[in-house]
């Protein structure tokens, strides 16, 4: 049994806790899969990568409207997959390393589970590690789920963890969902050049953003993909090469490559919580307080594990509150929820934050809303744009902004200025009018739809 004054349990944002704060104590560092966890070795990182490569491959194919002749000649596949691991794995490399051969950290690699309430049993190999520590903190993540008429029905399928390592592009793909990760991974295989099919349970696609912009959304996308809306998979077979999934109402959609983006759980059930008396959600989630502290003592959780958003950028926060609140115990730090802004890197590109304009009504406030094209900007004329939006929803009374959903080339930088001025309580006319907006950028898209908001 070996003590420690603090064991980390995953190394996502996880990895982020060891501060100079630990530089004279000792950090148990536990890591089953690869060392930097989600985003960098699956998520959010090596997914932008082939974004990038994905818009390359749209703008050549749309620059005859603008006069300029071009021809996409072909896309090389491992070339582009090359690309992104390249520089990744090497990054999850040099941070095993670093952790391994650390001064004051002691890397555990393999599955770590509860026997008590800051008692740890970990399996390395064939061999069981026992440690103990003053603070524990839980930063499991979550895994893909995987609906059981696909998993036991024995065809093969791909989750966002093994999709972006296939040795070759399919000509087609069925994505099972409708949300963020099969609505980023659509734009990528198709511009691409894969034929993408997506058979969805819900009538809209991206159905948790603001209503207008989900349905517009969903518009673009039927448009771009084969979309099957309002379809539930009854069962799932491989034939002649390819897999294909029944639809309750008969329809049978099929395609080389299936794959599954239903949703992600956290990864709380292996983890013996039971023992230690931690207490979890319905949905598995570990039950944390405002400062990521558990109901047990000394034990800590955050991120996807804990969190009610699956965020890098959120998890990135928690893991600075928690890294703060371990050492300052007399000074706990709360976490901030109250703005949290998400975008999905898709095709157009959608940003959001603050409440959806349903949201808001329904909250009873007194709504005003500005949906400005940027079709109607000059940089918009300079795009030939016609179907990109940026709605703004503010309260006439305070004139504080409350959302903004944005759909169109940028989004997710775009939807900056509305965070900053949600985050310090800047009004609409204030964030207008109180700053030089450059002419004429793509910038005034924002600046006009805020000056569009009506007040009394
Ligand atoms: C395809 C995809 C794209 C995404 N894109 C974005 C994006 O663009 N922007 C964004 O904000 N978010 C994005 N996300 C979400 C983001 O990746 C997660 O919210 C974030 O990585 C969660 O971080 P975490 O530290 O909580 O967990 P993780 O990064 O998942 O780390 C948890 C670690 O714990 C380890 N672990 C789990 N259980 C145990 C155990 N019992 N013992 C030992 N080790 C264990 C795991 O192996 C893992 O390495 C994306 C997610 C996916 C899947
Ligand atoms: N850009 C980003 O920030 C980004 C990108 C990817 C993932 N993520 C995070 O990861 C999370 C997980 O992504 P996701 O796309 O898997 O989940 P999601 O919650 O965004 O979407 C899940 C989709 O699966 C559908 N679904 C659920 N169960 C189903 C079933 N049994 N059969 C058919 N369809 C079913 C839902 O209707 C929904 O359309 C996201 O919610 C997000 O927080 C973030």
């Amino acid at each position: 049994m070996t003590h420690f004054d603090l064991a980390i349990i995953g190394t996502g944002s996880g990895n982020s806790l060891v501060t100079p704060d630990f530089d004279d104590k000792r950090v148990a560092v536990i890591e089953e899969g690869l060392f930097g966890g989600t985003c960098l070795n699956v998520g959010c990182i090596p997914t932008k990568m082939f974004v990038y490569a994905a818009e390359v491959a749209d703008t050549i194919r749309e620059s005859g409207r603008y006069g300029v002749d071009a021809t996409l000649d072909g896309v090389r596949w491992r070339d582009i997959r090359d690309r992104v691991f390249g520089r990744i794995d090497p990054i999850e490399a040099g941070g095993r390393e670093y952790r391994e051969n650390g001064a004051n950290t002691t890397a555990y690699e393999g599955h770590a589970e509860f026997v008590g309430p800051r008692e740890l049993r970990v399996q390395v190999g064939s061999q069981v590690q026992e440690v103990t520590a003053d603070q524990i903190v839980i930063a499991t993540g979550a895994h893909s789920v995987v609906p059981e008429v696909i998993s036991e029905s024995g065809v093969p399928f791909h989750t966002s963890d093994t999709i972006m390592r296939i040795d070759q592009l399919p000509s087609s793909m069925v994505i099972l969902g409708g949300g963020f990760i099969a609505s980023e991974f659509a734009h990528v295989f198709s511009a691409l050049g894969v034929q993408v099919r997506i058979v969805n349970r819900s009538g809209r696609l991206l159905r948790k953003e603001d209503e207008q912009i989900s349905e517009e959304f969903t518009q673009l996308a039927i448009q771009q993909w084969d979309v099957h809306l309002n379809a539930t998979v009854v069962g799932a077979k491989e034939s002649d090469e390819e897999v294909a999934l029944e639809l309750e109402a008969g329809e049978v959609v099929s395609g080389e490559v299936l794959l599954v983006a239903t949703g992600r759980e956290p990864n709380t059930l292996s983890l013996g919580l039971e023992k230690a008396g931690v207490a979890t959600h319905s949905d598995g989630r570990v039950r944390v307080d405002e400062f990521g502290r558990t109901n047990v003592e000394g034990v800590w959780s955050l991120g996807d594990a804990s969190s009610a958003y699956q965020l890098k950028h959120v998890a990135n926060h928690e893991a600075r509150i928690v890294a703060h609140n371990l050492v300052h115990p007399d000074d706990l730090q709360a976490f901030d929820h109250r703005f949290v802004p998400s975008a999905v890197f898709t095709h157009p590109q959608i940003a959001s934050v603050g409440m959806t304009e349903a949201d808001a009504r329904e909250a009873g406030v007194d709504v005003t809303v500005k949906v400005q094209k940027y079709g109607d900007t000059a940089y918009g004329w300079a795009m030939e744009d016609t179907t990109s939006i940026f709605k703004v929803i503010a309260d006439r009374r305070t004139k504080l902004i409350v959302g903004a959903h944005v759909m169109g080339s940028m989004a997710s930088s775009l939807i900056q200025p509305i965070i900053q001025a949600m985050s310090f309580g800047q009004t609409a006319p204030e964030v207008a009018r109180g700053q030089y907006w450059i002419h004429p950028a793509l910038a005034e898209v924002v600046e006009n739809a805020l000056l569009g908001l009506e007040f009394d």
